[in-house]
């Protein structure tokens, strides 16, 4: 039998890269262009996890704008033009991409799924440099499903040419979606989880990207076992 290849998919926001100084100031830019009042660093931190739709939603609301489809496709369009380009104030987690070169070396393949929309997702790939590790991604854009619906997840696994896949990710829509792909799951603790530790589906926690490639070795040698 073939030795099972060793597949990880990572989440994006709260994992890899910590995007939330540059989502709160796209929103804020969004409030201020509309008189309206600015919404705070934590609060726009709590609003990531469902991608920009639903973050515009949890912002309308924080505001008290409603829920009117129009006006949210029209602030989503504005939030959009003010996320665009190269993420300025978006930061890489500690030993990223030093665990990223790290998995590579041990032959993992390695993929991508978020619910940030396609394009940003291609910028922040390639301004920080993951997209020549990440060999496949879905993001937002790529299936009408988003996570927590596991469709995105598997999709990825199976364009990496994976029957089963390690997925790593930070929050509550990352585990979900893991439980219901029936894939184990490694809890990046660091990120935007609002739910204690113990109440989330997980296989694995860990605190820092130096514990990842142990971690992921053990995994594999406990599957292949
Ligand atoms: O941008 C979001 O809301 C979520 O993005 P993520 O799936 O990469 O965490
Ligand atoms: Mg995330």
């Amino acid at each position: 039998m073939n030795t099972p290849m060793k597949t990880i998919v990572f989440d994006l926001d709260g994992t890899l890269i910590d995007s939330a100084p540059d989502l709160h100031l796209a929103a804020n830019l969004v409030l201020r262009d509309e008189g309206l009042p600015e919404i705070s660093f934590a609060q726009a931190r709590s609003f990531i996890g469902k991608g920009a739709g639903v973050l515009i939603s949890r912002v309308m609301q924080a505001v008290g704008l409603g829920d009117d489809p129009a006006e949210h496709a029209r602030l989503l369009a504005k939030f959009m033009s003010h996320y665009e380009g190269e993420p300025a104030h978006t930061l890489v987690y500690p030993g990223v991409m030093d665990a990223l070169g790290r998995l590579e070396a041990m032959g993992c393949a390695m993929g991508l799924c978020t619910n940030k929309p396609g394009e940003p997702t291609a910028i922040a790939l390639r301004h920080f440099g993951f997209d020549r590790f990440l060999g496949k991604v879905a993001s937002a854009d790529t299936l009408p499903q988003r996570k927590p619906d596991p469709a995105p997840l598997l999709h990825v696994m199976r364009d990496l040419g994976a029957e089963t896949a390690l997925y790593v990710g930070d929050s509550e829509v990352d585990a979900e979606t893991a439980e219901r792909a029936g894939l184990p799951f490694a809890l990046y603790t660091e990120g935007y989880r609002k739910t204690p530790v113990a109440e989330l589906y997980h296989s694995y926690v860990f605190d820092h990207f130096d514990q990842l490639p142990d971690l992921v070795a053990q995994h594999f040698a406990d599957v292949k076992a």
